[in-house]
């Protein structure tokens, strides 16, 4: 069992104009400090409150690096649960659980022309090493087994209804293609089930 650690008002967004909370926890159990931002309070509402488990992706939050879609999909989020309230888990998963220094090197093959998969498995990792149970407890520990999901990808949806986390309606986000990212999100649709719109990747770009 996880719990509340600690729990403080912040303002958050590109112009610090979002009001938030940013929760941390204690018992958590993969040794990392993941952190819930909520909005609007969400989790105290009647209503069944949206969240995201967002993965750590240093190079695309923070950078709004050209290879990936993290930073935009992150913004996304923090805008739609300004409007609608909601609970970002922000995990610290970077790389899909291989960490920054192998993403890097996983770009240096990506440049040589793996894609994302085959690199990581070249450097002998599996494609994806992401486990969500600290992820559940978090959950569990705002008091929260009834959701909304806000995600691509039916690993995470999965990993929640096992857990036994009711999950009733999942929305995606949008398709945010620019230079440099493309084959990394037909990537993630070809090889990572992710359930992504092509069509809409191509109409947008
Ligand atoms: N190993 C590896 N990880 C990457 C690479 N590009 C992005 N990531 C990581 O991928 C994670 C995001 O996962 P994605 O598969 O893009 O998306 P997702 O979180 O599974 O699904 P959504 O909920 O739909 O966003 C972050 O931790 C990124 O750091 C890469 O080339 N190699
Ligand atoms: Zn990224």
């Amino acid at each position: 069992m996880a719990e509340v650690r600690a729990r403080v008002q912040l303002n958050v967004g590109q112009h610090s104009h979002i009001p938030a909370e940013i929760v941390s926890f204690s018992g958590l159990q993969d040794g990392q400090e993941h952190v819930a931002l909520i909005f609007n309070q969400a989790e105290s509402e009647q209503e069944i409150p949206l969240i995201r488990m967002h993965s750590e992706c240093l190079t695309g939050d923070v950078f709004h690096s050209s290879r990936c879609d993290c930073g935009e999909q992150l913004n996304e989020c923090i805008e739609t649960m300004h409007q609608q309230g909601g609970i970002l888990l922000y995990l610290r998963q970077e790389g899909r659980g291989i960490g920054l220094y192998n993403k890097i090197d996983a770009y240096v093959l990506q440049s040589q022309g793996m894609n994302t998969y085959e690199a990581n498995n070249h450097l002998g990792f599996d494609d994806d090493l992401r486990d969500f149970s600290d992820a559940v407890l978090m959950l569990k520990a705002m008091g929260l087994s009834h959701v909304k999901l806000m995600t691509n990808n039916p690993k995470k949806l999965n990993a929640l209804r096992n857990a036994g986390i009711t999950v009733d309606e999942v929305v995606g986000t949008e398709a945010h293609v620019k230079a440099g990212n493309r084959s990394y999100l037909e990537t993630k649709v070809k090889h990572g089930d992710h359930m992504l719109n092509i069509k809409k990747i191509s109409k947008s770009e």
